[in-house]
Formats: C-alpha cells, structure tokens, sequence
C-alpha cells in the first residue's frame, strides 16, 4: 500500500473503562483529548516532542508508544518505513484511569491509517483489533475509537465493539488525583477466580447498565455496583475506595475510573446540583484531587491531513462508515 500522505493531525479522547460492572468489556469517551501531528521526513529518524502530559516522561524516539503504534500499522499495511516527527499535545492525564495508553495507541493507528493512499483499507474493527493487540484489553480502545460508550468483547471472530445509548440527560464527573496508579500493577492485585455469586451479581449488573444509560439514569446507582475488581484493587488506591465509598454512601453511582485510581460519577438532573454542592463542601478534604465535568465525546478518534504546498488543502480523512471512525 503506497502513502497518500505526509501530514497529519489527529485527536483522540480520554476514555472511562469498566463503568463498574463492565470490566475489560465497557467504556466511554470523555471530552478530553490528545492532539497529534505526524510529518513523514525523507531522512530516516524520529523525532517526537511531547507538550503537557507525560513531557519529559515519556520516551521520545523509537519507543515512544504513538511511533511504536504507528509503525506497527504502517507495516501491517506494507507501506513504506520512513523517519517522521511527531508532536504531541497531551492533555489526557497518565496513569490516572483515564486511558491516556489507549489513546496514544488508537492515535499511532489512526495516524497511520490517515497517511496511506487507502485509509479504508484498514476499518474500525481492524483498527481496534491492532489497538487491543497493544493494550491488552479492548474497552478502552473501542471508545477512544467510535466515541460514546461502546461494549466490546473478544470472541471466535476476534474483537468487536458495538455501540451503546446514551441518554443525553447523564453527565460526567471525574475526581483526578495527583498520585498515578500504573494498570498493570491495579491488574496485578485481581484474584484469578472470584466466586459464582459474585460474577452473577456484576453480570446483572452489566446488563442493567446498558438500559439504565440507555433511558434510565435513575437506575444507574445499582447498575454501577460491581464485585470484580473495585474491592479488590482497595489496597492500592485506598484514597480513591474511601471517596468512592463516601460518594455511593450518598447515593451516587461512582465507579473507579478504568483501573484507577480517578473516580467517575455519572449524575443526571438534581443529582448533578447535588454532586457539584457536595464537592464544593468537601474542597479541604479532598486537596491532591481535580473535579472536572466532561461533555460526552461522540466523535470518538478523528483525522485531518494537512495540505502541503500545491495540495488542495486541508480535509478530515473518512472513517469507514463516512464520518467518523464509528
Ligand atoms: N500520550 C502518550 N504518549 C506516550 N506514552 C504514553 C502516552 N500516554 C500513556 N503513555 C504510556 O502509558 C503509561 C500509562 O498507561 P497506564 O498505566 O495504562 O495508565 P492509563 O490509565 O493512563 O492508561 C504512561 O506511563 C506511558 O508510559
Ligand atoms: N479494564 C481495564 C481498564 C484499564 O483502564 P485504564 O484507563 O486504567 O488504562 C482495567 O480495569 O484494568
């Protein structure tokens, strides 16, 4: 496959794994969002500058986890390896739950999918099965991918999202805290079996969840319990399970944040007030922590190429339905 390009500008949102009881499975993507330009160079090197989140963290060659992506999709497409820069404009937090591996790693895709001649050549199912090849687990990707809120599972066929409803009445609450939590050691913590009545009630859950953001917020309290992972990573993020109990304590359906340690509170209508009056009575106690309200993302990873001298200009590269990569 020939390179139809040699600029372009991607954006990828932050994403809110597991929901409670959706474990490796669901997930939705959050207004908040990494932006990326990559420029192919005719001399064989790479170069990466990183603004924001991660900066003068992250490696900044061959490692780094965008090239490592890209390069990946570029060579599975047979096209030509070339040197590049890369500028990144993070503002995803890392190690926080929120999904910033998995939006480095959908961008590195996305990126390479917008430089071939053929963008359609790779769909959003090969896109996400090259994604959860890097992370491990799909439920962040397919987010970060379609945008919205999306189910995916790995079965005979291999990986798979569809999306879910969302009702426009829910709103996102995320309580970021200063201390990192790296997902392999929140991974590292979960017991390899877990008893019969605890998978019964987190799958009741699971579905209970698709309806309850689908049309019923007031349903999303129980919806969110779940009896897989969260108690069982208490240990390593003991601050975030103690905010997590105080907010469920009032009635509000928080979960951790993917494997934490943010917590995600999904209000709706009064409950949203109420939530944001409980925050501003608790700033002293909750110092080392940054409440943000996200829009819901429902563009999900998106593509620009730039127009070089003598092309005519910028445009969006298509998803394979058209608009987006949904
Ligand atoms: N934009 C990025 N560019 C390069 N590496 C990144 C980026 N985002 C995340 N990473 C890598 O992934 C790690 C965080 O991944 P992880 O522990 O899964 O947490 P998160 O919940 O933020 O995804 C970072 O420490 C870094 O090594
Ligand atoms: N299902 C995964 C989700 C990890 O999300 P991240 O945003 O913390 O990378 C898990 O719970 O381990």
């Amino acid at each position: 496959m020939q390179l139809g390009a040699d600029h372009v500008v991607v954006r990828v949102p932050a994403t809110s794994a597991n929901l409670g009881p959706g474990f490796d499975a669901m997930g939705l993507a959050l207004a908040l969002y990494d932006e990326l330009e990559v420029e192919l160079r005719a001399v064989d090197e790479v170069v990466v500058e990183v603004a924001g989140e991660g900066a003068g963290e992250v490696p900044t060659g061959e490692d780094h986890l965008v090239v490592r992506a890209l390069r990946h999709t570029l060579e599975l497409a047979g096209a030509p390896l070339t040197g590049l820069r890369l500028q990144c404009a993070n503002r995803i937090p890392h190690g926080r739950g929120l999904g910033s591996s998995a939006a480095a790693v959908v961008a590195g895709v996305v990126a390479a999918r917008a430089l071939l001649a053929d963008p359609h050549v790779l769909d959003a199912t090969t896109v996400l099965r090259i994604a959860t090849e890097f992370e491990g687990h799909p439920d962040n990707a397919a987010p970060a991918i379609r945008g919205g809120a999306t189910l995916a599972w790995q079965g005979s066929g291999g990986v798979r999202a569809v999306d879910l409803e969302v009702d426009r009445r829910i709103e996102a609450t995320v309580l970021v805290p200063d201390a990192r939590l790296a997902t392999s050691r929140a991974r590292g913590v979960l017991p390899a079996q877990v008893p019969h009545v605890d998978a019964a009630f987190t799958a009741g859950r699971a579905g209970l969840l698709v309806e309850a953001l689908a049309r019923r917020p007031e349903l999303l309290f129980d919806a969110t319990e779940d009896r897989l992972h969260q108690d069982y990573r208490a240990s390593v993020m003991a601050g975030s399970a103690e905010l997590l109990r105080a907010l469920r304590s009032e009635g509000f359906a928080a979960t951790i944040s993917g494997a934490g340690p943010t917590v995600l509170a999904l209000t709706s209508g009064d409950g949203t007030a109420r939530l944001d009056e409980l925050l501003s009575g608790l700033v002293d106690d909750v110092a080392g922590w940054r409440a943000s309200r996200l829009d819901i993302d429902t563009q999900g990873a998106v593509a620009r190429r730039i127009g070089g001298p003598g092309s005519p200009g910028d445009a969006a590269v298509p998803g394979p339905r058209g608009g987006s990569m949904r």
